[in-house]
């Protein structure tokens, strides 16, 4: 859905030649989602420079904004925001179909002096929240409800303390407890029991965006705890943070060159992340593109002959759709595999890419943990966004080759890249540069 509520359909461009574009894209969702809470609990104020302005980091605005945080933007720009702390209140929060507010907020406004409700989109009401609110009632909050909706009873304060969770099915439990644990009585300790946690480079992000705001935190790297994440209490320092391109939304675009042997250039590539999206580089190379990276600019060149793979994504299952668009429309057979924890993003991402590839005649079958894709040609037909954001962008790579596919709801793009039909068209425009504003 469109921010401002449209379903819109979308039939997606196919590209009559190699595209050759360079494309500017906006500032990270998890970096900008993560900058906000930190600065909300600072001892001051805090500026965030390339912030992602998206239904995603809208939502999460919002609701530090109704719990008594001030967020003002530059006059003059939007990306740029200002972040004064202040007493938080109760209030009222909208999710709506965020993982980074539904997980992020929560742990903050235990702090709240006063009920805090939370509330969602439909489909963010089954996804998985029962073990952070668990773990929160553990360390002295009191909840009434285990999914969305429910309420927080803040009293102004959280005990913290240590807490043993189960983490395979997101990350996000694991960063949401540590992002406003400074700030607990006793910080917090975060031991988790059970299969891997996936999103393993997002929590790495928290560590390293906590550390650069002056909180000490132990890791299982560097606290001795296997399995361990400790935050100590302790105060907040003001940043002034500057937010990285969102590198998991530049993969549509690389991919558009992977698939159409052209060429895409995206400049501020960082050098070195904790961005997920980075590892893209080693799966365009895999599948036989040409990848470089030189002065901050990364180049992809698409292959003669894309061919399938075999790759583990469970620490970076929020490019899975991305991949299994580029594996739909590859020469070989394509195993990815690590993702069973993708049944509980916006949607079950391995049913509706499965789903979706065999619509339009493709071969996908779902496995345990991940998805089995063998070529076959595609007809056109429509391909189905289930409000997942990265649904809608895969079904765009697969139209770069295969006229008439139609994107049930390309609007629901907006969740962190509105705009991207602009962009993408301008891609296809020729060898132009093209960026996309706030
Ligand atoms: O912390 C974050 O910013 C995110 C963590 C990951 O979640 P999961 O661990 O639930 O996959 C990722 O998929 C999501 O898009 C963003
Ligand atoms: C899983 C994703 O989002 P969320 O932050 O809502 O979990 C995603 O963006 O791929």
């Amino acid at each position: 859905m469109s921010e401002d509520g449209r379903v819109s359909n979308w039939t997606a461009p196919a590209a009559a030649a190699p595209v050759d574009a360079t494309v500017t894209l906006p500032g990270s969702k998890s970096i900008t989602n993560r900058a906000l809470i930190i600065a909300s609990l600072a001892s001051g104020p805090s500026t965030i420079v390339g912030a992602l302005r998206s239904r995603d980091t809208d939502l999460m605005i919002d609701a530090l904004t109704t719990l008594g945080i001030e967020i003002t933007a530059a006059d003059d720009d939007r990306t740029t925001l200002r972040v004064t702390p202040a007493p938080l209140h109760g209030g009222s929060v909208d999710c709506g179909l965020a993982g980074t507010v539904m997980r992020f907020v929560p742990p903050l406004a235990a702090l709240a002096d006063g009920d805090v409700s939370f509330d969602g989109d439909e489909q963010a009401r089954i996804r998985p929240l029962d073990t952070i609110l668990d773990a929160l009632r553990a360390v002295g909050a009191e909840i009434a409800g285990s999914a969305l909706p429910f309420t927080m009873r803040g009293t102004g304060s959280l005990r913290g303390g240590s807490v043993e969770i189960d983490a395979s099915g997101s990350s996000q439990f694991v960063s949401g407890l540590m992002l406003s644990a400074a700030a607990f009585d006793e910080g917090i300790a975060v031991h988790h029991v059970g299969k891997p946690v996936p999103s393993m480079p997002h929590i790495d992000m928290t560590v390293e965006m906590l550390r650069r705001a002056g909180v000490r935190v132990d890791t299982p790297e560097t606290g001795g705890d296997a399995n361990t994440w400790r935050v100590y209490p302790g105060p907040i320092t003001p940043t002034e943070w500057i937010i990285e391109p969102d590198l998991s939304n530049a993969t549509p675009f690389l991919a558009a060159a992977a698939v159409t042997r052209g060429r895409v250039r995206v400049p501020n590539w960082p050098q070195s992340t904790t961005q997920p999206g980075d590892v893209i580089r080693e799966i365009l190379a895999l599948m036989g593109a040409r990848v470089d990276l030189t002065a901050g600019i990364l180049t992809v060149e698409g292959p003669d002959t894309l061919r399938g793979i075999d790759f583990d994504l469970h620490d970076v299952g929020e490019l899975t759709p991305t991949v299994a668009a580029l594996a739909a429309l590859a020469e070989g057979p394509s195993i990815l595999r690590g993702i069973a924890h993708l049944r509980g993003h916006e949607t079950d991402r391995l049913a509706a890419l499965t789903t979706e590839i065999v619509r339009l005649g493709g071969r996908a079958v779902e496995t345990d943990d991940g998805i089995r894709i063998d070529p076959a040609p595609l007809r056109s037909g429509t391909w189905r966004a289930y409000a997942d954001h990265r649904m809608a962008t895969a079904g765009a790579i697969v139209g770069l080759r295969v006229p008439g596919v139609e994107v049930d709801d390309i609007g629901t793009t907006a969740k962190t890249l509105p705009g991207f039909e602009k962009l993408w068209d301008a891609m296809l425009s020729t060898s132009i540069t093209s960026e996309v504003g706030s």
